[in-house]
C-alpha cells in the first residue's frame, strides 16, 4: 500500500469579475491521480498557475475537493472521523516558501518548534526543551538559538527552524511548497542537502513542489510535471526527465534560463 494515493481528483474555483456577474466556476485540478511510497521523495514541477499549491493543500485536508480521494496509509483524509484525521495529520506536515510569514514574529524558535509538540505530545517542559535543542541540531543549528526571535536569523536559518518544526513529530510525509525557492543559490543547496540527510536518517518521504527543474531533479527520485491541473508526465526514473519528449516537460526544460546572461536566449519584446 502507498503511503499516500490522489486518485482522480478535481477542484475547482469560483471566480467573478464584477459582484453583479454569477460566479464561474474554474478549473484547476482535473482528474489528478498520483502515489507516493515510504522513503520516496516526488518532485512535482508546473508552471505558475498549474495547479500545485491547489494539490498541496488538497493532500493536506485543507482544501475539500469537490470530486475524488486523497487516501494517507489508506485511509480517506476527507471521509473520516475527526480524531482519525488529527492521528493522521501529526504524521503530514508542510514546509512553505516564505519562511517569515510560516513563523509568528514574536515567537522564540523554541514556541515555534514547541507548537507541534505541545498539540501532539505531553512532555515535561525541561524533556520538552531537550527534544528542541535536539531538533536545533539536527538541522545544523545551535540549542541555544532557541531562545532567538525569528528577526535575529537570516532567511535560510529561519527555513531550518520550519524544517525543525516539520520533522519534531517524525512525520511519515513533508510537503514542500517551494520550500528552498526563495532562498539563493548556496543556502538552498545546503537546505536541500539537510533535506536529502533526513529523508534518508528518519525515512521520510517528500512531496517536492517546485518550479524549478534543477531543485526537484538534485532531491527527488520520481518526477511529476503538472501542466494546466492535469499530471502531464509521471517519470519513476528521474534521468527519463531529461530526455522526455513531452510537451509540458519541453515547455518547461525550454523556460530554464542560463546560468550566464550572455548564454541566454531572450526573444526580443514587442515594439509598443
Ligand atoms: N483560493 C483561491 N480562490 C480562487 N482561485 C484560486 C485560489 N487559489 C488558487 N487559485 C487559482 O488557481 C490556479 C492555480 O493556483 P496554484 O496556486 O495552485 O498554482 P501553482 O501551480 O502553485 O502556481 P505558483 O507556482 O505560481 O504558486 C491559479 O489560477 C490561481 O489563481
Amino acid at each position: 500500500m502507498s503511503l499516500l494515493q490522489v486518485k482522480d481528483v478535481s477542484h475547482s474555483y469560483a471566480a467573478s469579475h464584477l459582484f453583479w456577474q454569477a460566479k464561474r466556476r474554474t478549473t484547476v485540478l482535473s482528474g489528478v491521480s498520483l502515489s507516493i511510497e515510504q522513503g520516496e521523495c516526488l518532485g512535482l514541477l508546473g508552471t505558475s498557475g498549474a495547479g500545485k499549491s491547489t494539490l498541496g493543500r488538497v493532500i493536506l485536508g485543507l482544501e475539500k475537493p469537490q470530486k475524488g480521494q486523497v487516501l494517507f496509509q489508506g485511509i480517506d483524509l476527507y471521509d473520516t472521523d475527526t480524531s482519525t484525521r488529527k492521528r493522521l495529520r501529526r504524521d503530514l506536515q508542510v514546509v512553505f516558501q516564505d519562511c517569515y510569514s510560516s513563523v509568528n514574529p514574536r515567537m522564540t524558535a523554541e514556541q515555534i518548534i514547541g507548537e507541534p509538540l505541545q498539540n501532539y505530545e505531553s512532555l515535561s517542559l525541561k524533556e520538552q526543551q531537550r527534544v528542541i535543542g535536539e531538533l536545533l541540531e539536527r538541522v545544523g543549528l545551535r540549542s541555544e538559538d532557541m531562545h532567538k526571535l525569528p528577526s535575529q536569523f537570516s532567511g535560510g536559518q529561519l527555513q531550518r527552524i520550519n524544517i525543525a518544526r516539520a520533522i519534531a513529530l517524525k512525520p511519515k510525509l513533508i510537503i514542500l511548497d517551494e520550500a528552498v525557492s526563495s532562498l539563493d543559490m548556496v543556502t538552498q543547496a545546503n537546505v536541500l542537502n539537510l533535506l536529502n540527510e533526513l529523508k534518508s536518517t528518519f525515512g521520510l518521504s517528500y512531496l517536492f513542489i517546485t518550479h524549478d527543474i534543477k531543485a526537484a531533479y538534485a532531491i527527488s527520485d520520481t518526477l511529476a510535471v503538472l501542466d494546466n491541473g492535469e499530471v502531464a508526465l509521471r517519470c519513476e526514473d528521474k534521468t527519463q526527465f531529461l530526455s522526455s519528449t513531452n510537451p509540458s516537460v519541453k515547455r518547461l526544460l525550454g523556460s530554464v534560463l542560463s546560468e550566464h546572461p550572455r548564454h541566454r536566449k531572450l526573444s526580443k519584446a514587442p515594439r509598443s
